[in-house]
């Protein structure tokens, strides 16, 4: 059992131990996962980055984005492999590295339709539970379907214009158009964007990127204390 006056910084975590960071697009999962997993040094995870290269992977087959047996095939014969680092994940289809093709609005337009088929989240989800633990896993459904067993969990929340203000820095577009098109991917994701019971539940809002993370630190470390 950890001495509760070591820090967080210097604990070394068993390989049982994966936290989860759930949240609606734009929430800030990524950027907070990333945070939390460099101070507990261990992996982050991001299973969005592995549904954007489904969507990126049929779009470059130029596969019908609802035609589940036809990439769920494409995915078997061409596998995607995520490489998943405390400083950031990519995406690869082989030897292709597709990470810098993964964050356009064609993607972001693509994806729910890709993330909506059964067999593609089965394929993705054996992937996800494959990789070895300790880890941060950031997503929609990783506290509910992929790690239920996770030893901490969280669901970020903001409103539709927080997150569209937050994100008009990283897109050529304005805040309106931002906020509509995150709305609707709210919306398309829904069924699986539901917070597990048992996670705790932060509104970002209206606090900094660094205050989430050191929020879900001090609740990791309780989970160990
Ligand atoms: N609490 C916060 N306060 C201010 N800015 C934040 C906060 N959290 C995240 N951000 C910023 O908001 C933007 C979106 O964050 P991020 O990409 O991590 O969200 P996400 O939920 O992973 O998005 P997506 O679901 O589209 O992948 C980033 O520029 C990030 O730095
Ligand atoms: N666990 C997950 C993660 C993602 N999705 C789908 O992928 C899209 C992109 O995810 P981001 O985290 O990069 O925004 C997302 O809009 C979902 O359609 C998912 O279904 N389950």
């Amino acid at each position: 059992m950890r001495n509760a006056r070591q820090p967080h910084r210097t604990q070394t975590y068993n390989a049982t131990v994966i936290v989860t960071i759930d949240g609606v697009a734009a929430s800030g999962k990524s950027s907070v996962a990333s945070g939390v997993a460099r101070a507990l040094h261990v992996p982050y995870v991001s299973s969005g980055l592995l549904y954007r290269a489904a969507a990126r992977a049929a779009l470059n087959a130029g596969l019908p984005l609802t035609d589940e047996a036809a990439l769920t095939a494409h995915l078997r014969a061409h596998p995607l492999r995520l490489d998943a680092r405390a400083d950031g994940n990519r995406a690869y289809q082989g030897d292709t590295d597709l990470t810098p093709h993964l964050h356009t609005d064609e993607v972001d337009d693509a994806v729910s339709a890709v993330a909506a088929l059964p067999g593609v989240r089965a394929w993705i989800d054996d992937h996800l539970r494959s990789l070895p633990a300790p880890f941060v896993a950031e997503g929609r459904d990783m506290g509910t379907n992929v790690f239920p067993h996770a030893t901490a969990k969280f669901y970020l929340t903001a409103s539709p214009r927080v997150r569209a203000q937050r994100r008009v820095n990283e897109r050529d577009a304005d805040i309106d158009a931002i906020e509509t098109a995150l709305r609707e991917r709210d919306r398309r994701d829904a069924r699986q964007s539901q917070p597990a019971p048992d996670a705790h539940l932060i509104d970002t809002g209206p606090l900094t990127l660094q205050g989430v993370i050191d929020l879900i630190l001090q609740r990791v470390q309780a989970a160990h204390a």
